[in-house]
């Protein structure tokens, strides 16, 4: 059992630095297009034996310290009721968008092993499999809010922030119902064997500080709170929140994640004594082998100093990576922070 990133999550000494990457099983592998070429994102979410092969791949593939369960995190926004489609080159949709009391009435909590069992049926699996930790996921209640009001995928937030402003009420409810759903969705992954969870909030950074801090955080903090009990590292990922750093570290996240607009040594000064994870700008991978290698050894000399240091990207990788130049990226971490 390779143990090196449960370790570097709990600030404890490691041979080396261990990586994994946001997305890392996904469309950038033939692999992974080979199994997608015959059913739908929806269908192959719900079946736990493809889910755990697609799960598998970049763990043999690349070499990757972790593994991140093959899921999505509107999965459970469709077990509250919302219904979801997912559209090729679109990204997910929900057509009945949630912008008054009476749609937010019609979602429900549901009862995670009963409404998700496959998700549970491919954590139980993969733990029968693999030898590398594995990391649960749900997105943060503001990302997952996100999608549910505006239908989804936004540039602007124009209805959410309008509910934000003008029904804050409303937008409480939704918030509140999204997390008690999503604490009971990760007890649930807990209890089924997930040896880490991670919240992805990937639109907080589009918020000011202060709502931040009204609307956001403490919807995070009770899901941090109520996840105490299992004893597992708890992940935070804010994207694009250098501005929203010591507020994310507040969180009681055990690891912060970063994106990469932050140096990341300026935010180990500013994370303290806690783990990071991050935070290569995922486009980095398109540099000369010599180049890509080079950015790996000054970002993790910038973080020699961090409590616990988790290689990953500063986001998910792009479909359109070579996987060749991701498996350069592990390589070069494995090697170059063996030698520090
Ligand atoms: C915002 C968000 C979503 N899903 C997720 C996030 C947060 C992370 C982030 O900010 O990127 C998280 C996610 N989505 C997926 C995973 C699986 C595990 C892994 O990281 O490898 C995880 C952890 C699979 C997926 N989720 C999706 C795919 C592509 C589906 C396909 O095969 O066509 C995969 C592999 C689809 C998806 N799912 C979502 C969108 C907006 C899209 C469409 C855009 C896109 O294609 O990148 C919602």
């Amino acid at each position: 059992m390779n143990d090196t990133f449960l370790k570097a999550c709990r600030g404890e000494k490691t041979d080396y630095t261990p990586i994994w990457m946001m997305r890392q099983a996904g469309r950038y592998l033939p692999e992974y297009q080979k199994v997608r070429g015959n059913i739908t994102f929806l269908e192959l979410c719900k079946n736990p034996e493809l889910c755990v092969e697609v799960t598998l791949q970049p763990i043999d593939i690349l070499n990757m310290d972790a593994a991140i369960l093959f899921s999505d995190i509107l999965i459970p926004m469709e077990a509250m009721g919302a219904p979801l489609e997912f559209h090729d080159g679109q990204g997910p949709v929900f057509r009945e968008v949630v912008r008054d009391q009476a749609a937010l009435n019609r979602l429900i909590v549901p009862d995670a092993d009963e409404s998700m069992p496959f998700v549970m049926e491919t954590i139980r699996l993969l733990r029968k499999e693999l030898k590398v930790p594995l990391i649960g996921f749900a997105g943060a209640p503001f990302t997952c809010a996100t999608y549910l009001i505006e239908g989804g995928s936004s540039k602007v937030f124009w209805e959410t922030k309008k509910m934000m402003f003008t029904a804050p009420e409303l937008f409480h409810g939704l918030m509140d119902k999204i997390t008690r759903a999503t604490i009971g969705y990760l007890q649930a992954q807990a209890r089924a064997g997930a040896q880490a969870l991670q919240l992805f909030d990937s639109w907080a950074g589009v918020l000011a500080p202060c709502d931040f801090e009204e609307f956001a955080l403490p919807y995070v903090k009770r899901i941090i709170a109520a996840l105490q009990q299992f004893d597992i590292p708890l992940i935070y990922f804010a994207n694009n929140g250098a501005t929203l750093l010591e507020l994310s570290v507040s969180s009681g996240a055990d690891v912060i994640g970063l994106d990469w607009r932050l140096n990341i040594g300026d935010a180990i000064a500013r994370v303290g004594n806690k783990a990071v994870q991050g935070n290569l700008d995922p486009f980095s991978l398109l540099l000369p082998e010599e180049k890509l290698r080079a950015r790996i050894a000054s970002l993790l000399d910038d973080a020699k100093d961090a409590k616990g240091h988790i290689f990953n990207l500063g986001h998910g990788i792009h479909q359109f990576t070579p996987p060749e130049q991701a498996k350069i990226a592990v390589d070069a971490v494995h090697e170059l922070s063996r030698k520090r």
